[in-house]
């Protein structure tokens, strides 16, 4: 049997990171992980960072989410997983971060799989910065921030380094409050030993809950933004940070004056982070939020 494991969180709470890093440890131990991660838009900015990672089979699904694109998709690709590479030990499945994670653990329940995978469970990345703004989220996000946390067997109280620890405390006791179940672990870039998340895992088979709310329902959405020219750094950050609370999340690659080949730029509430790239990208920037109609910036034009 090939242990799946599932990471849900929020947008930009840092389920990437933890995939790279468990990626590592599991090579170390000299297993063969294999990937399948989904993104919410079009562009697969994350897949491209594993893809990084050596011969590591990856599958997408572009487009949606596992829970939207259908049970029957997901399956397919599982399936093309485990046809073309019959030494996985491991499958590691990166939910998007509008994603219920109970519906996507229903999509890759199948009775196709039934005697070849074993579904360990589900980590949930939070974000614990947005998690002491949670009121500043609208209701039906705040209720699927909640959802990924409850659902959780193991919850990583993430970015801990931009909290005091007496907010850490607070985080902690706040998700316990919500789940007390799980393990809570504070953490900064997601790092934590997977040899702790399998032991875990592996004495706790929760049962899992039917799904309250769906990832359906949300009124996220994203917006491409292509650059027609190269952005002053600092107009396009105050740009940025100008913007409301309810654009979650940006990623992309983005020409800054100046500068030989865009910049990686990546948003989560509030905070940018630049990253000089030695490839020349593609200059485009993937948007999410809620309410992005007319939102564009002077230097680029908006599509769906
Ligand atoms: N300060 C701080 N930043 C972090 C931490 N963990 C992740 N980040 C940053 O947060 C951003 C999002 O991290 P990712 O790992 O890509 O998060 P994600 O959940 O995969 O994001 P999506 O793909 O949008 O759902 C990146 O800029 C990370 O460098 C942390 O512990 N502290």
């Amino acid at each position: 049997m090939i242990d799946v494991y599932l990471f849900s969180g929020f947008l930009g709470s840092g389920k990437t990171s933890l995939l790279l890093h468990t990626i590592k440890q599991l090579k170390e131990q000299g297993k063969n992980p294999a990937v399948l991660m989904n993104e919410f838009g079009a562009l697969p900015f994350d897949s491209d960072t594993v893809k990084g990672q050596d011969e590591v089979p990856l599958k997408e699904l572009l487009d949606g989410c596992i829970c939207c694109t259908g049970s029957e998709k997901t399956e397919a690709q599982l399936q093309g997983l485990l046809e073309e590479n019959n030494d996985i030990d491991v499958i590691l499945i990166e939910t998007t971060g509008a994603a219920h994670p109970v519906e996507a653990l229903d999509a890759i329940y199948s009775p196709l799989f039934a005697d070849k995978l074993l579904v360990r469970g589900i980590v949930t990345v939070a974000d614990s910065k947005r998690w002491l703004g949670r009121h500043t989220l609208s209701p039906q996000i705040r209720a699927l921030f909640l959802e990924q946390i409850r659902h959780a067997h193991i919850i990583l109280a993430n970015k801990a380094d931009l909290l005091t620890e007496s907010e850490m405390a607070t985080v902690t006791l706040e998700l316990s409050n919500l789940n007390n179940s799980a393990p809570i672990i504070q953490t900064t870039d997601a790092k934590i030993a997977f040899s702790y998340i399998e032991k875990v895992l592996s004495e706790s088979q929760n049962k899992i809950d039917k799904p309250i709310v769906s990832g359906k329902n949300l009124s996220l959405s994203t917006k491409l933004l292509t650059f027609t020219e190269s952005v002053d750094q600092d107009e396009f950050e105050d740009w940025v940070k100008s913007l409301p609370d309810t654009i979650y999340r940006m990623k992309g690659y983005v020409p800054v004056r100046g500068v030989k080949h865009p910049y990686l730029f990546q948003y989560a509430y509030g905070m940018v982070n630049w990253l000089p790239e030695y490839v020349m990208m593609e200059p485009r920037l993937v948007v999410i939020g809620e309410g992005l109609d007319g939102l564009v910036y002077k230097h680029s034009n908006a599509s769906e």
